[in-house]
């Protein structure tokens, strides 16, 4: 496996991450359980921040908090000098419960409700990113109620296929997302936002998808909305202060992944926008990204606990982990694809072929097919590596399983950040209707 950020294997033949030995984590907090190399998503915050500062452009780069949502991680954003994407009242409400200064929070999502909208407009949040027409004056009425002006910006579907898998590609023309800035809409949503009193729009915005290894597809759409830009300012006397570029910055999962060096894609975007706005009488708007996976994903660790396995001679080993798609559901979902190692046995030589499936009752539930091990036993430590990223963010409770603990290690310190799952958890918001209590059996 390849060894992310501090990991690394020791004296005794096992994985260490942060300087703490996963075989005494997995003794302390139990398996599953997610582990994230504090370090290491500091870095990756860092190498954003520094590769705009560099650039000498105004910038914010807001961690996309999807990724992983969790009151520690919002601090750490807020540390590293980062603003916050949320999508929904539940990473708003996070983030405010970390105390994340609200002026840097920004609110995107396809369908806002009322209430959610009243939420971040009663919180004082930095700006909503628009998605469609019905939102757009919704969110005017519901400031105008509130006498407030709200700050927006508009997302644009700029008609850029990103190289990545299908579910996650969201630039193209036939996506849920955003203004389509082919048939008109965008321009239309422009023209109709600047008359809109309760509104002030700060720019515009676009994602073309996510895990990219190429900057072509960024290129493009600063290429676009530039050209919209210009567009709009020459034709509706409108000029833009923000340009945000979304995230999707692709990270190394397994062998043969290519992901760039996070200031070759920041890079691609500044040049862009410096060359253009600077040829132009066009004052440089502020660049803002959003990066998520490439914040968190490769900073996070699985551990399992081995338990069943099942060999059929000539078709396949399967082992299966005490875990599974209810922690890590891309495999389910995408055919995602890991790298593991045997956390307990880290040094040894690698003997047979598995596949690790997961315990819940559903043959898709895998987590990796086909990884050389050394020969497995019950009871040894399995790490998948890469898991920071929209791992505990997607989990469920499929079949009642509770969802692991994650703790954060640095310098041979590990910190709890969530709790495991009770069962308490599990059943606390069952109710068993009054006409089925259990009646006292009569006399
Ligand atoms: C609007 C928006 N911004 C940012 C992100 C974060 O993407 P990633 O985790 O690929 O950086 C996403 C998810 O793809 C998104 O939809
Ligand atoms: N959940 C996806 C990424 C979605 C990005 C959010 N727009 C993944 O695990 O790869």
């Amino acid at each position: 496996m390849f060894l992310h950020g501090t990991s690394q294997v020791n004296d005794q033949g096992h994985l260490q991450i942060g300087g703490c030995d996963t075989s005494d984590l997995a003794e302390q907090f139990g398996t599953p359980l997610y582990i994230v190399d504090e370090a290491l998503v500091r870095q990756r915050c860092r190498e954003f921040v520094n590769a705009f500062s560099a650039s000498g452009l105004k910038f914010q780069v807001a961690y996309a908090s999807k990724a992983f949502c969790v009151l520690a991680m919002c601090r750490i954003a807020e540390e590293e000098g980062m603003s916050l994407d949320v999508v929904s009242d539940g990473e708003l409400y996070t983030a405010i419960e970390a105390g994340f200064p609200v002026e840097r929070i920004h609110f995107h999502g396809n369908n806002k409700s009322i209430q959610e909208m009243e939420m971040a407009i009663d919180a004082k949040i930095g700006c909503f990113v628009v998605d469609n027409f019905i939102e757009l004056h919704m969110l005017n009425a519901v400031a105008a109620e509130k006498n407030q002006k709200v700050k927006i910006l508009l997302r644009i579907t700029p008609g850029v296929e990103a190289h990545t898998h299908e579910f996650i590609s969201t630039g193209q023309t036939d996506s849920k997302f955003g203004f389509d800035l082919g048939n008109g809409a965008a321009f239309r949503a422009i023209d109709e936002a600047s008359k809109l009193a309760n509104l002030e729009i700060l720019g515009i915005h676009s994602h073309i998808g996510s895990n990219i290894f190429e900057v072509e597809g960024f290129k493009m759409a600063v290429e676009k909305m530039i050209g919209f830009a210009t567009q709009v300012r020459s034709e509706l006397n409108v000029t833009f202060k923000v340009v945000n570029l979304g995230g999707g910055f692709g990270i190394r999962y397994v062998e043969g992944d290519t992901p760039l060096p996070v200031a070759e894609y920041v890079k691609a975007i500044t040049e862009g926008i410096i060359d253009f706005f600077g040829k132009h009488d066009y004052p440089i708007p502020e660049i803002w990204v959003e990066p998520g996976r490439s914040i968190v994903g490769d900073a996070g660790t699985t551990l399992y606990t081995l338990g069943t396995s099942k060999d059929i001679p000539g078709v396949r080993k399967y082992v299966a982990v005490d875990g599974g798609m209810t922690d890590n559901p891309r495999f389910a979902l995408y055919g995602s694809r890991y790298e593991a190692v045997l956390a307990n046995r880290a040094g040894e030589a690698t003997e047979e072929l598995v596949s690790v499936a997961g315990k819940c009752c559903e043959s898709g539930d895998m987590l990796i097919k086909d990884i050389e091990l050394p020969k497995v036993n019950q009871g040894d430590l399995l790490a998948i590596s890469c898991t920071g990223a929209y791992n505990y963010a997607m989990a469920s409770n499929y079949n009642r399983i509770r969802k692991p603990a994650v703790v954060f290690v640095k310098d041979g310190q590990a910190d709890l950040v969530v709790k495991r799952e009770s069962f308490d958890n599990i059943i606390g918001n069952d109710v068993i209707p009054a006409r089925m209590q259990k009646q006292a059996l009569k006399a």
